[in-house]
């Protein structure tokens, strides 16, 4: 699939957002899933969150994005705390999050799924469409401009009318990411974005994430392949049994032997 080479301001604003996670646990019962986890992923880099089966990566995800409650410390976005969010207001802040399982709206189709994704349209008051028909018109118009510019931006312009159960686990990866564009976010978690993705496609998602950054787009992502996180993120956080157990450049961290054991001792990928 051919992506468009440069993104433009209709597809990114390109500001940047810091998120700052303070201390934050998350408790399954006796299970501390996240035990005092702290790090910032800095304005306009690509910082990736690695570590062995259940080392509570998806766990503190769903807590940065509101998802889930945590039981202590704080989430920080530009300096706002954001940890007593629900998810919706988490996303209208500028934080938007993608999941390990893509869940699109399989009967629609891939341009729906995208024109779905802004929130407040003002057709979604139903007065509005009786008392200010060209509003809605006006404004259905821009989504669908911006809708099928992101579209091309990720690649997806062949399969745009075909319903979204019916393509690709990889090609949903992408209608996922051009959904959460659609808010224009200023920061992105991405939830492994390259697995089960074949390798024509995952050089298709590194590309747009790379160009997305390089507009200024902050990113937080988890995966476990290595080649990805070592040719994408500008730094590496790593986690085991809740806890931060290194960080720094990638290839400080594969070397540092608490991760090394931690992969061994664990479940190795
Ligand atoms: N909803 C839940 N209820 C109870 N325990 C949970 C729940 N979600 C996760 N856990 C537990 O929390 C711990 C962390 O799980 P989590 O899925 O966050 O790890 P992970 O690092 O994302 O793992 P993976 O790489 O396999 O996705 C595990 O012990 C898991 O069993």
């Amino acid at each position: 699939m051919g992506a468009s080479p440069l993104p433009d301001r209709s597809v990114c604003a390109g500001t940047a957002g810091r998120l700052e996670v303070k201390r934050v646990e998350k408790l399954f019962g006796a299970n501390r899933a996240v035990d005092g986890v702290s790090f910032t992923a800095e304005p306009g880099r690509i910082t990736g969150l690695i570590g062995p089966n259940g080392a509570g990566k998806t766990t503190l995800f769903n807590a940065i994005a509101g998802d889930i409650p945590i039981d202590a410390g704080e989430v920080l976005l530009d300096g706002t705390r954001i940890d007593s969010f629900p998810s919706y207001k988490v996303f209208e802040k500028g934080l938007a999050r993608t999941f390990q399982i893509p869940r699109p709206f399989a009967r629609m189709t891939v341009l729906e799924n995208v024109m779905l994704a802004p929130s407040g349209q003002h057709g979604e008051r139903f007065w509005n469409t009786w008392l200010r028909p060209g509003l809605v018109a006006r404004q259905e118009k821009e989504i669908f401009e911006r809708a099928r510019a992101i579209i091309e931006f990720c690649g997806l312009s062949p399969v745009e009318r075909q319903l979204a159960g019916a393509i690709s686990g990889g090609q949903q990866k992408l209608v996922e990411l051009a959904r959460v564009l659609m808010a224009d976010p200023r920061i992105i978690l991405l939830d492994e974005p390259g697995a089960g993705v074949n390798p024509a496609l995952l050089d298709t998602i590194v590309d747009r994430i790379v160009e997305l950054n390089r507009r200024g787009l902050t990113f937080l992502i988890i995966e476990h392949n290595m080649d990805f996180v070592m040719s994408l993120c500008d730094a590496v956080v790593v986690m085991a049994t809740g806890k931060v157990i290194a960080r720094g450049t990638p290839d400080s961290v594969t070397a540092a032997p608490q991760v090394i054991e931690a992969y061994l001792g664990g479940a190795v990928e």
